[in-house]
């Protein structure tokens, strides 16, 4: 089944209370961001879209695909949910090396494409400062690396239309890259951030609060280009980050910067 959008049916908050928002739909290619302060239901939002929740969660949403109630076993099976999530805490614990893994994932995906493990990898080190080889043992790979290389891998292999990310803003990777490669895929992409540069690179974001969706705000022109801005700056600070762990010593010329 092609999945194009996914809708969200607004259920209630911490204190019982309905939520504003009553109906938000995801499109495909779209890059939708969640933000609210500590404990605002920000990962409980993510998880009832993550299992599909039909009235059963502490929120008593609904979940949606292409604007249907989700077949049953699809939402008993994780495999069939299709649904990816990407954290900053995860890490690949396979003793393999990266080529043997790619290929491995795109044999299970029925994907017999020349020269996947070469464009997996260039996308991937397009997003890390530190390049992957495809001699590497997963098992070696650094945060950011693994982060990129999962982030490239579920671009092109994985079957899952919908990303779900959750604070992906110390990742060690190039954020805006990251999102723009998978909402370039096709991925509906929801996305939790604290961070400017991702929450303003976004189409709209739900802000959340005690627990419910209480607004939805769509990202101004202005924001966009305050975000393009912000990026910059967060790449050359991904650039400083990179010499300090070579051991190269930095010197007031290289924080001569101009946005
Ligand atoms: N709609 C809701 N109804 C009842 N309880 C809720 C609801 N939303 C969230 N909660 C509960 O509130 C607590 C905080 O929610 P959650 O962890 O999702 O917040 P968060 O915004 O992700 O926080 P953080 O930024 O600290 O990770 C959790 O125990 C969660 O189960």
């Amino acid at each position: 089944m092609d999945i194009n959008e996914i809708t969200i049916i607004g259920g209630y908050n911490k204190f019982g209370e309905a939520e504003a928002v009553k109906e938000l739909t995801v499109k495909k290619g779209e890059i939708f961001g969640v933000v609210g302060p500590t404990g605002s239901g920000k990962s409980n939002l993510i998880s009832d879209i993550e299992q599909l929740a039909q009235g059963d969660t502490l929120s008593r949403r609904k979940i949606l695909i292409n604007g249907e109630v989700p077949p049953v076993d699809m939402r008993r099976d994780p495999r069939k949910r299709r649904i990816a999530q990407l954290s900053q805490n995860m890490n690949f614990l396979a003793d393999m090396t990266v080529e043997e893994f790619l290929l491995m994932h795109a044999k299970s995906r029925g994907i017999e494409k020349e020269g996947i493990v070469d464009e997996i990898i260039n996308l991937a080190n397009k997003l890390t400062g530190e390049p992957i080889k495809k001699e590497y043992n997963l098992t070696i790979l650094s945060g950011g690396q693994s982060r990129s290389l999962m982030v490239a891998d579920v671009a092109v292999i994985s079957d899952s239309p919908i990303v779900l990310i959750d604070e992906i803003e110390n990742a060690g990777i190039k954020k805006h890259e990251a999102l723009e490669l998978l909402a370039g895929y096709g991925k509906i992409v929801m996305v939790i951030t604290h961070d400017p540069v991702l929450a303003l690179m976004t189409d709209r974001r739900v802000v959340m609060k005690n627990g419910g969706m209480t607004e939805i705000i769509e990202t101004s022109e202005e924001e966009k280009e305050v975000s393009k801005k912000l990026n910059c700056i967060d790449n050359w600070m991904l650039s400083m980050r990179e010499k300090i762990r070579y051991g190269d010593r930095l010197a007031l010329e290289d924080i001569k910067f101009t946005v």
